[in-house]
């Protein structure tokens, strides 16, 4: 079975606006007019556009940076659904157009200096890995929602291409896509400079793009929250650990670079004693953990997996870091992130206005089509298909069987409209385990379902068929009515 390749990524993000110094919090610029903003060093311009506005950005003298990726100087960058920040180290002049929900001057940005000291430390952990076989630093990022644990890596990721490295990038969290549409696990290998506007941008896996080859690695993880599923989410995570690490073996300056992990905030939750942080930990031979935004969350994972527990059964220890949030980080409420969910599915189909895609529709006949649907189970039902003592906790983790129901063959029905299916690299009559562990070759669209002449079209970014392949859906993204006309 082929694997899709870990590659080089890109990052971006969003875009703020106007005249002089700080409009207050919360200000709306709603012209069409441009502005210009001079902003001092260490200053950060914070800005929130909603999915309707389009806000513009140009910089017209000094430097600054989108998390740690720099903009060019007269390039005009457009952002739409988006809350970011420009930071600048020295000082800028910003030429601003269009709309934002708010827009202003930050100046409390010692976070910055802090994120740079462990870009600094992480450079330092390269070097000593150089020549050795120990591998760069493998970090992982955790702390509760909206703490800019996304932020916290996609600068440090920027930081580090800049200094020619090429860390992967993991992201655990299925409710919002890394290269590729919510619903996913992925690693990345980054070794260009990431996108400023579309974040890590668009994977090849959805077709043709002008930006640097990002070839993800992509496992299907059809739930919204570990929670609903913990067995599966841990068997996910043991599976994109094996192939990342063994990927990282084949490549020796990636291997030095490390990796970098992006979790969910639900991740931090003391009432399981963090066992999902535990199997990350363990999984990935964690050396490196950073929290944002919970005091508590720091000290019990210090007293859990700190140095001082050196000394006990627990080896040697991994530091744990407390990293300050970014005072401009916001929460995206449930509205927010469902839109941002679809933004990413129709990007991942249609591409951006710089790039964009033409996806194929296929028509066909429910007899050629292996369909299966991930069954979603209650907290209860999971809990009682993982269960472990305490004194567990730390031993290594053996991924659970999949259980006879985990995936459900069925006839494809009305309810799949709108939904996304994952073409797995796996046969249609695979088992259960097979089909759960298998990396996903793209996705598929559901756009009409026939029953009446059992029949499917499917929106797919490429014209080539999938051949009998295990095509899955479940719960997680929600179905989106308005991709087709
Ligand atoms: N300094 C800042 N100024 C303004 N906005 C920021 C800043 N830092 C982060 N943000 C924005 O705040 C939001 C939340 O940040 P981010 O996604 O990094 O948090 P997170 O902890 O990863 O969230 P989640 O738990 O939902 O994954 C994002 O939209 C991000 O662009």
């Amino acid at each position: 079975m082929s694997l899709p390749g870990l590659s080089l990524p890109g990052l971006g993000l969003s875009q703020p606006s106007s005249s002089h110094s700080a409009l207050g919090p919360g200000t709306s610029s709603n012209s069409q007019s441009t502005r210009t903003e001079e902003l001092g060093a260490r200053t950060e311009w914070r800005f929130e556009v909603n999915f309707h506005q389009q806000y513009h950005v140009r910089l017209l003298s000094g430097n600054a940076e989108i998390f740690g990726v720099e903009l060019a100087l007269n390039q005009r960058y457009s952002f739409s659904g988006a809350k970011g920040v420009i930071f600048t180290w020295h000082g800028c002049q910003l030429e601003l157009s269009g709309d934002a929900e708010s827009e202003y001057a930050g100046l409390e940005t010692e976070y910055a200096v802090e994120w740079l000291n462990v870009h600094g430390m992480l450079e330092s952990a390269r070097d000593l890995a150089h020549g050795t076989n120990d591998g760069g630093p493998r970090v992982l990022v955790v702390g509760p929602e909206s703490v800019g644990k996304s932020s916290l890596v996609r600068s440090l990721a920027g930081w580090s291409v800049k200094c020619g490295r090429t860390p992967a990038i993991v992201n655990v969290d299925p409710r919002e896509g890394l290269l590729a549409p919510p619903g996913s696990f992925t690693a990345v290998t980054v070794g260009s400079q990431l996108d400023v506007e579309n974040g890590y941008g668009i994977a090849p896996i959805s077709g043709p793009t002008v930006t640097p080859i990002k070839t993800p690695l992509i496992y299907h993880c059809p739930y919204s929250s570990p929670t609903e599923r913990p067995d599966v989410y841990k068997a996910l995570i043991t599976r994109t650990a094996l192939s990342v690490l063994n990927r990282m073996e084949e490549d020796k300056v990636s291997k030095e670079s490390g990796l970098m992990i992006d979790t969910p905030g639900l991740l931090n939750d003391p009432k399981s004693n963090y066992d999902m942080i535990a199997h990350l930990v363990s999984e990935f031979s964690i050396t490196l953990i950073l929290t944002l935004g919970s005091e508590r969350l720091y000290n019990d994972l210090n007293r859990r997996f700190g140095p001082k527990q050196a000394a006990s059964a627990e080896g040697e220890g991994i530091p744990v870091l407390r990293v300050s949030k970014p005072g401009g980080a916001v929460e995206r409420d449930a509205g927010f992130l469902k839109q941002l969910a679809n933004q990413q599915i129709r990007q991942y189909f249609f591409g951006t206005s710089k790039e964009p895609l033409n996806p194929h529709s296929h028509i066909c006949g429910f007899a050629e089509l292996s369909v299966y649907r991930a069954n979603s189970a209650t907290l209860a039902a999971a809990a009682s298909s993982y269960t472990k003592d305490e004194d567990e906790d730390d031993s290594p983790y053996t991924a659970p069987k999949a259980s006879a129901d985990d995936f459900e063959k069925m006839t494809p029905t009305n309810a799949m409209l709108g939904r996304l299916v994952a073409i797995k690299y796996c046969d249609g009559d695979s088992d259960d385990f097979t089909i759960r562990d298998s990396a996903v070759m793209g996705f598929l669209y559901v756009s009409e379902v026939d029953e009446q002449k059992k029949r499917v079209r499917f929106l797919a970014p490429h014209p080539q068929r999938w051949g009998d392949k295990a095509l899955v859906w479940g719960g997680c993204p929600e179905a989106v009515t308005d991709l087709v006309g």
